[in-house]
């Protein structure tokens, strides 16, 4: 898969784009909600014989906006773990969009004539509550209206688990309060975080949600089992080295030791 970064500089400029089907959404978590998105979007690349690309952001919209919210918000996935999850499921190009506050400005036309027109995207396919432009504030409506018959549009319907959407805000929700299990039953994947070496300690690479501090069954991404423990934003118990995935297990051990 390949991956190319846009920003509001280089996209003026942005040549050599094939024509594809183009999926749209952050997807952090990619979630079984974004693997519908993106499994509609594949069959129509694949039926249109055209690459398959998606759109997504190098940071949340959150991030970009002071409040209270913005400082409490948690990553499900790194754009490394992003990308690979987005790479099996069979996408050919990932555009990863610099998303600060002069993108974030773009009016809704501006961003459906110098984006998704100039990536020549002959279909673009996005989830029912998907919302674009300055504010955020235009949706799915909007897009087909802006097409203006350049390229089709596709909505995919909500997909829900428990008469509830499944959203990477329920994930967070869920990893936060332990409920792991529950999490990786909407992920459709397990739940990993990676870390990597601060000084002595190993935190994670990007803010990412962790469950609640205490005592968690691990497993690193070569394979060992570790018990691990996890407390103020660090992790105790593996052996620093690089960056190390941890898909951690739903069996907490409550007893701390000692
Ligand atoms: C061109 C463009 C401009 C955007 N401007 C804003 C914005 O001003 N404020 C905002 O909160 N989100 C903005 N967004 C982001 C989305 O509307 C959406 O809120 C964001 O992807 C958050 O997704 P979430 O559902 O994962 O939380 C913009 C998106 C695009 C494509
Ligand atoms: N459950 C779902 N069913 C169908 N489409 C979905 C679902 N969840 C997300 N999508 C679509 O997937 C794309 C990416 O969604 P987005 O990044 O906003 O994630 P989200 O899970 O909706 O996040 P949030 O929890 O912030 O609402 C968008 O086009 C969105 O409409």
């Amino acid at each position: 898969m390949e991956q190319i970064r846009l920003n509001t500089t280089n996209i003026a400029t942005f040549s050599g784009a094939k024509p594809c089907v183009l999926a749209l959404g952050f997807f952090d978590g990619v979630h079984r909600g974004h693997q519908r998105v993106i499994a509609m979007a594949k069959q129509l690349a694949v039926a249109r014989k055209l690459p398959l690309a998606v759109m997504t952001f190098d940071q949340h919209a959150s991030q970009v906006f002071a409040s209270p919210a913005s400082a409490r918000f948690r990553y499900l996935t790194t754009l490394t773990q992003k990308a690979a999850i987005m790479a099996q499921l069979g996408v050919d190009r990932l555009y990863v969009v610099h998303f600060d506050a002069a993108f974030a400005s773009l009016a809704p036309a501006a961003f459906v004539t110098d984006y998704l027109v100039k990536l020549r995207a002959c279909q673009v396919v996005a989830g029912f509550d998907y919302t674009f432009g300055q504010g955020g504030r235009a949706g799915v409506q909007a897009l087909t209206h802006l097409a203006a018959k350049r390229f089709e549009t596709t909505v995919v319907s909500e997909y829900q688990q428990g008469c509830q959407k499944i959203s990477s805000t329920r994930i967070r929700q869920l990893v936060a309060t332990g409920k792991l299990e529950a999490a990786e039953a909407l992920l459709g994947h397990p739940y990993q975080v990676a870390f990597t070496a601060l000084g002595k300690d190993l935190v994670p690479v990007i803010a990412q949600q962790l469950p609640p501090a205490g005592f968690w069954q691990a497993t690193t991404a070569t394979g060992e089992q570790v018990l691990v423990h996890l407390v103020d934003q660090r992790v105790y118990g593996l052996a620093a080295a690089g960056i190390v995935q941890l898909r951690i297990d739903q069996a907490q051990i409550v007893q701390a030791f000692g």
